[in-house]
């Protein structure tokens, strides 16, 4: 392994060979970059590219590993999973002498009517729970996605028991959705194996149809908008479910995806109700797809994806007053939430037939309710006591697809068993993990030095090789003094090794260009001081950068100031006057480049123009 170095910092040879003199000596080449240099650099970059190679695939394996220990974990755990969260009590809301719903860690229990009815989940968050305590546990599953698995993760419950809340959350607290996206991209970025992209769709379904939340049409945020769209589920051979038509846009970044997603979340349909002052009425569904392709060369793309849903309220029709299309909305959430059950109640049973096809929502999920995906469901509940009534039918609907993998009829021994395996599991995903990281961290190292080592190289040919071309060679006191083809030169000179330093062809080259730019600039500072002089709202547009950066440097100053000075009070008939007599005179200046033309804001003048839109103050 080549030691971590940089690679400037790889010449040990320039330190011991100093002179005894007083000024202390260093030597470096002139002419060429020494041979041995030049062999030691291309020998460290093959060892640090095999080792690149060696590290890549040795986190191959672990990440491997590390996939195969979280599916067991999860697997254990049960492929669903189903959380319980207690809204705190609202400002508005009063608090009753004896609360209805009591909790513990993994169980609810409610007291209704002298009866007392238990429920038990994989964890309950208590009315203190924060945003970050909820998405501690959903944490993992996101993980299964980038591994390849179709991952769902939906909130149930009644109206204003939270599920916005816990999905989108607020600005100050951002809720599961914008964690886990910003979480996929957190991940994907240390994966040096693979490339991630993500794609990402929304879409509600609204009274039976399937409405897109990211079309360009749904800005008109109009029913009729809504009706109109024509999404039809497609099911292939595979099994895989897609919505043809359905907007799909690339997300690169965090910042895009929020920014989508909040457009999305502006479109839903929302009501008023008795319950809710906005009451989602509609079911919610974003959809990211996650693309992970390995770098080797015919690795296959893993398509996934993650569905975050809120759902729309299970809801009392009465209870909300609901009336009119309020009253239709409501039906057609507690229909398709009463299918989205029995499909649930289907798998429970292992039963040959599921019936996906009742509703559109189990249609679309079809393929990520099935047996090897990851289900995370959010039941919400309120601690009131007006609100026992829904609070019980909505235990007992996550009840059923707890049981799916309940462990509830596992004897205490069997129960035991599994808690070791688990924390067996969970161990060895820390040290898998762990090592996953100290590799990371090496590769990353290692492909910083070894790209730092390329460059280096490349320079040094580059310089040798316009060295060559202009027969350019300098007679030196090294070449004629040392054998090794090296000079002396006083350390407190700024030592740079030679391939570090300008060649004589690049230096020529630099002045000629030099020349030019000034010459430039020079034409382009008399247009400039006119043009300031006019108006501010007058543009100028060069093609050369470099002249560009020395008009900005030598008129930064005087533009401002001309450009303060051009108040308002001056009279626009005299700048026009005066503009046009310049235009007049630089249209004629053959002299000047076409780009360099002077343009103006007023249409007529601009017809005769070239066409720029750079505005002076791009310049300053
Ligand atoms: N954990 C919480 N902490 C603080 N406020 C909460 C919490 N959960 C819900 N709320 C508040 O309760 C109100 C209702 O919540 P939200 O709109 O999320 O309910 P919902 O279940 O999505 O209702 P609907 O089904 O009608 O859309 C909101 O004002 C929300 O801010």
């Amino acid at each position: 392994m080549i030691p971590h170095q940089s690679p400037v910092s790889s010449m040990p040879v320039l330190e011991s060979i100093e002179s005894p003199q007083t000024v202390p000596l260093v030597f470096t080449d002139v002419n060429v970059v020494p041979e041995h240099q030049g062999n030691e650099l291309e020998k460290s970059i093959s060892s640090l590219q095999g080792e690149v190679l060696g590290l890549k695939s040795k986190l191959k394996l672990l990440d491997e590993k590390r996939k195969e220990v979280l599916n067991k974990i999860i697997d254990t755990k049960g492929s669903i999973r189903v959380f319980c969260r207690v809204r705190p009590f609202l400002l508005t809301e009063r608090r009753p002498i004896k609360e209805p719903v009591s909790f513990g860690p993994d169980n609810v229990v409610v007291n209704c009517s002298g009866a007392r009815k238990e429920f038990e989940f994989d964890r309950v968050f208590h009315q203190s729970a924060t945003q970050e305590d909820v998405f501690g546990e959903v944490k993992p599953i996101l993980r299964s996605a980038l591994d390849g698995h179709n991952v769902c993760v939906l909130a149930y419950g009644q109206t204003g028991t939270g599920k916005t809340f816990t999905m989108d959350g607020t600005e100050e607290q951002p809720g599961l959705a914008p964690r886990a996206i910003e979480e996929l991209f957190s991940e994907a970025s240390l994966d040096h194996t693979h490339s991630v992209t993500f794609t990402m769709s929304m879409l509600e379904i609204y009274m039976g149809g399937l409405k897109d939340l990211l079309s360009a049409r749904q800005s008109l945020r109009s029913y009729e908008a809504s009706t109109k769209c024509n999404l039809n589920i497609q099911v292939d051979s595979k099994g895989s479910v897609e919505i043809e038509g359905l907007t799909e846009v690339e997300v690169t970044d965090f910042a895009k995806a929020r920014w989508w997603y909040n457009k999305g979340r502006r479109v839903r349909s929302t009501s008023w109700t008795n319950v809710n002052e906005a009451s989602s009425r509609s079911h919610c569904l974003t959809r990211i797809t996650i693309s992970r392709r390995g770098d080797a060369v015919g690795s296959k793309t893993e398509v996934s994806k993650l569905w975050m849903i809120d759902l729309g309220g299970s809801e009392r029709l009465l209870k909300t007053g609901a009336i009119g299309r309020t009253l239709d909305e409501g039906r057609a959430i507690n229909l398709s939430l009463s299918a989205l059950g029995d499909v649930i109640a289907a798998l429970r049973r292992r039963k040959g037939h599921v019936p996906y096809r009742n509703s559109k929502l189990t249609q679309i999920l079809k393929d990520s309710l099935g047996t090897r995906s990851k289900v995370l469901m959010l039941v919400h509940i309120s601690p009131r006591d007006e609100d026992v009534g829904e609070t019980i039918c909505s235990l007992s609907f996550t009840k059923r697809a707890r049981a799916i993998e309940s462990n509830r009829g596992l004897i205490t021994e069997l129960q035991k068993v599994r808690e070791e395996k688990l924390s067996e599991l969970e161990e060895e995903m820390r040290e898998t993990q762990e090592n996953c990281k100290k590799i990371r961290e090496r590769l990353q190292e290692a492909e910083c030095l070894l790209s730092e080592n390329k460059k280096l190289l490349w320079t040094s040919n580059d310089s040798y090789q316009e060295d060559i071309e202009n027969k350019v060679l300098l007679p030196t006191d090294a070449t004629l003094r040392s054998s090794d083809k090296l000079v002396k030169i006083s350390k407190s000179s700024g030592f740079k090794p030679r391939f570090m330093t300008s060649t004589v062809a690049s230096r020529q080259r630099q002045a000629m260009s030099e020349k030019e730019i000034n010459a430039k600039a020079q034409s382009i500072r008399s247009v400039a001081k006119n043009l300031t002089q006019l108006s501010t709202s007058q543009s100028l547009s060069l093609s050369d950068s470099r002249g560009r950066g020395l008009l900005r440097r030598s008129y930064t100053k005087p533009l401002q100031a001309a450009a303060n000075s051009a108040t308002p009070e001056t009279p626009k008939k005299d700048i026009k006057d005066k503009y046009t007599s310049l235009q007049k005179r630089n249209i004629n200046d053959a002299s000047l480049p076409k780009s360099k033309m002077v343009t103006s804001s007023d249409p007529n003048v601009r017809a005769k123009l070239c066409h720029h839109r750079r505005r002076m103050s791009s310049l300053t």
